[in-house]
C-alpha cells in the first residue's frame, strides 16, 4: 500500500454491524414471565396511547391481573424445546444472516420488549468494533406500533452516548418485490404439498385500533398493499382479515374470526390460511391461527384447513432478507 502522507494515521476499516429486531417474547410460558412481558410491552405508549394516567391503572389493576394466566396458556401450546417460536426463529435468521453476510457485516438479533435488549446488542456490536449500524426490524408493513418503537429504542439508547456508531434502518418493504416473490414460492411450495388446491386462501394480518388509520399511520394500506401484490403474484385473490383484536376499541376490519365464519357460511370448505406481515411464526400465528382459527373454521362448517408457515428461516425469506439488508448497507460493504 502506499505510504500516507505524513501526519496521517491509517484508519482501521469500518466495521458494519446489522441488528435485526423483533417483537419479544416471554422467557417462559408461564403466568409470572407472560406478566413481566405484557407490564413491558403494554406499558408502551407507542402500543397503547391512552394517557399512563388513565391506562396504567386499568392494566395494573385488570390486565397484568387476568391476562397472563390465559396467555401462558396459549405460550404453552407453541413452547418448543429452543423456547419461544418467535425467539428461537429470530436467533436463526441472525445465524443464517452471518453466514451470508461473513466477514462483510456482524449480524446480531435483538427484541423490543425482554431480551435480548436492543441496547446490550447495539453495545456489544460497539464493543466488537462496528461504527456502523443496520437497525432492522422485521416488519414488511410499518406501523408505529412495531417499526418505529423498535427505532425509538435504538435512538434512545443513542441518545445516551458520547460517540454514536453511524444508524441506518430498515424501510418497510411490503411492496418489494424481493419480499412479494418470497412469499409467492413459500404459498407455492406450502400449496403444492395439500391434497388438492384449497377453495380460497386468506391473509391475516395482525390488527390495530382503526383510530390509527384516521390518525395517518400507513399499516393498514400496508397490508392491502401486500395482499394485492401476492395474490396478483399467485394469479388468483386473497381475502384479507386483521386478527389479535385487544381491548375495547374499534379495531381494522374485518376481524379474522369474522371472516373464517363468513367464509364457511359462503361454501368454503377448504381452506388454507397464510400471516404474511409476521417473518416469523410465533403465538399469534400457531396459536391464535394454527389452533383457535383451525377450530373456529370447522364449528362453522369447513372441512379442511391448512395453515402455511412463515418465511421463517426458510430459503426464499433468507434469500430476501439478503437483498432487502444488502441494498440497505450500500457504500458500507463490498457487494461484489
Ligand atoms: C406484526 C405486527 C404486530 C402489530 C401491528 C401488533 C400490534 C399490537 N399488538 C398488541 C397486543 C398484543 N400482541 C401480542 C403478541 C404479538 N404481537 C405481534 C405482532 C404485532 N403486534 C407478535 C409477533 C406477537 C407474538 C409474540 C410472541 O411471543 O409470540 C400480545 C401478547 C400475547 C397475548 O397476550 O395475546 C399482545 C397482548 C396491541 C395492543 C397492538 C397494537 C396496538
Ligand atoms: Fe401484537
Ligand atoms: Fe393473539
Amino acid at each position: 500500500m502506499r505510504p500516507l502522507p505524513e501526519g496521517h494515521t491509517p484508519v482501521a476499516a469500518p466495521k458494519v454491524g446489522v441488528l435485526i429486531v423483533n417483537l419479544g417474547t416471554p422467557d417462559a410460558p408461564t403466568p409470572g414471565a407472560v406478566k413481566r412481558y405484557l407490564r413491558e410491552f403494554l406499558s408502551d405508549r407507542r402500543v397503547v396511547e391512552i394517557p399512563p394516567i388513565a391506562w396504567q391503572p386499568i392494566l395494573r389493576g385488570i390486565i397484568l391481573n387476568v391476562r397472563p394466566r390465559k396467555s401462558a396458556h396459549a405460550y404453552a401450546q407453541v413452547w418448543s424445546e429452543e423456547g419461544s417460536p418467535l425467539a428461537a426463529i429470530t436467533a436463526r435468521q441472525a445465524e443464517d444472516l452471518q453466514a451470508r453476510f461473513g466477514d462483510r457485516a456482524i449480524v446480531d438479533h435483538a427484541m423490543r420488549y425482554g431480551k435480548p435488549a436492543i441496547g446490550d446488542r447495539i453495545a456489544a456490536l460497539q464493543a466488537a468494533g462496528c461504527d456502523r449500524i443496520l437497525i432492522a426490524p422485521l416488519y414488511p408493513q410499518y406501523c408505529a406500533a412495531t417499526t418505529a418503537t423498535a427505532n425509538d429504542a435504538a435512538f434512545a439508547v443513542l441518545a445516551k452516548m458520547r460517540w454514536q456508531p453511524a444508524i441506518r434502518t430498515l424501510p418497510p418493504y411490503f411492496d418489494h418485490p424481493a419480499y412479494i416473490e418470497a412469499l409467492a414460492a413459500s404459498v407455492r411450495t406450502g400449496l403444492a404439498a395439500l391434497h388438492g388446491e384449497p377453495d380460497a386462501i386468506l391473509a391475516s394480518f395482525h390488527g390495530m385500533p382503526a383510530r390509527t388509520l384516521d390518525l395517518g399511520d400507513p399499516y393498514h394500506c400496508h397490508c392491502r398493499k401486500t395482499a394485492r401484490l401476492l395474490g396478483d403474484a399467485l394469479g388468483r385473490e386473497l381475502h384479507v382479515s386483521f386478527q389479535s383484536r385487544f381491548g375495547r376499541a374499534r379495531w381494522l376490519e374485518p376481524s379474522t374470526e369474522a371472516t373464517l365464519d363468513r367464509l364457511a357460511g359462503d361454501g368454503v370448505r377448504r381452506l388454507a390460511v397464510i400471516a404474511p406481515g409476521f417473518s416469523a411464526d410465533c403465538l399469534e400465528t400457531l396459536e391464535e391461527l394454527a389452533i383457535r382459527g383451525r377450530d373456529r373454521f370447522l364449528a362453522a362448517g369447513g372441512e379442511s384447513f391448512a395453515y402455511l408457515p412463515c418465511l421463517n428461516d426458510g430459503a426464499p425469506g433468507m434469500a430476501m432478507l439478503e437483498t432487502l439488508i444488502g441494498d440497505e448497507l450500500a457504500g458500507w460493504i463490498d457487494r461484489s
